[in-house]
């Protein structure tokens, strides 16, 4: 174990078995097997993803909020289920977390293919996805493992909540000139200036080389950064409208939330029997 107040337990939150990391007393971060979704993250003291408080914890659907992890598809672009199966599976813990370094905890959860899997989707996989907690960051770490005998492709995204104090004035500072595809108009064009949100936004940028900032008043911008293996981000708010549709959402749930998801989107990933793809997120107070 790293330095003393560093401990990982298993915990239940609403009813469902989850991995708690603890890093003193002001660095957490709490994820649930079911579909190994990080359901918090406290930073510096201060919890930085939304979780709906209307969340189904069922052991068997999509929790609404914190870090659902969207494989082997995004969004309805193909056969299977909405954003994959992966969200709704139990995963397991590849082995006990621990120390990664004097000051950090890393745990890694797995979920193989099943009978389950292969009646949606008929291949072998391993797929990882690794957290390394530091002091005021956290590091998503998604690894896809080929270990069938034939070729396959898919695609994916950390589909990562924020939490935002009041949506309207928040910011997503970064993606300027950056292309964008509009998922609601179903146009292209260039991304000018800051995102602002006044209303329902769903928007697939391509991804850029620098780190996004998550800007508001009074309180210390988030870092968003992914590897450039995933070739987009999604920024998504459902808006008043859409929120209203949901029923795992409170009527003023999209006030708190801003979903930034490092993703592959529109050209799925080709993995060659044995092959192995990695994609990571970093979310991090700057100090
Ligand atoms: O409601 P869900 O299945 O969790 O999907 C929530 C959202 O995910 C992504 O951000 C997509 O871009 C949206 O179009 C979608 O509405």
């Amino acid at each position: 174990m790293p330095e003393s107040g560093a401990a990982w337990r298993l915990e239940e939150f609403r009813g469902q078995p989850c991995v708690g990391l603890h890093l003193g007393e002001h660095d957490s971060v709490r994820v649930a097997l079911h579909g190994a979704q990080v359901l918090s993250w406290v930073a510096h003291g201060a919890e930085r993803l939304y979780l709906s408080p209307r969340a189904v914890f069922d052991g068997h659907g999509a929790i609404r909020g914190g870090v659902p992890v969207c494989f082997p598809q995004f969004n309805d672009r193909g056969p299977l289920p909405k954003h994959g199966f992966a969200r709704n599976q139990r995963w397991a813990l590849a082995a006990e977390p621990g120390g990664s370094a004097p000051d950090a905890l890393r745990a890694v959860f797995r979920l193989q293919d099943s009978p389950a899997s292969r009646a949606l989707w008929p291949h072998a996989f391993t797929l990882e996805l690794e957290l390394l907690l530091h002091p005021g960051r956290l590091d998503l770490v998604l690894t896809v493992h080929n270990t069938g005998a034939q070729a396959l492709a898919f695609t994916a995204a950390l589909h990562t909540y924020l939490g935002v104090a009041q949506v309207a004035a928040a910011e997503v500072q970064g993606l300027d000139g950056a292309a964008c595809w509009d998922a609601l108009s179903g146009e292209r064009s260039l991304q000018r200036g800051a995102i602002a949100f006044a209303g329902e936004f769903d928007r697939v940028y391509a991804a850029a080389a620098a780190p996004l900032r998550l800007a508001q008043p009074g309180i210390a911008p988030l870092e968003i950064a992914q590897s450039a293996s995933w070739a987009q981000t999604v920024v998504w708010n459902p808006g008043a409208l859409k929120n209203a549709s949901l029923a795992d959402m409170p009527a003023d749930g999209y006030q708190h939330m801003v979903c930034i998801e490092a993703a592959q989107v529109e050209s799925p990933i080709a993995l060659a029997a044995g092959a192995q793809w990695q994609g990571w997120q970093r979310l991090s107070v700057p100090a």
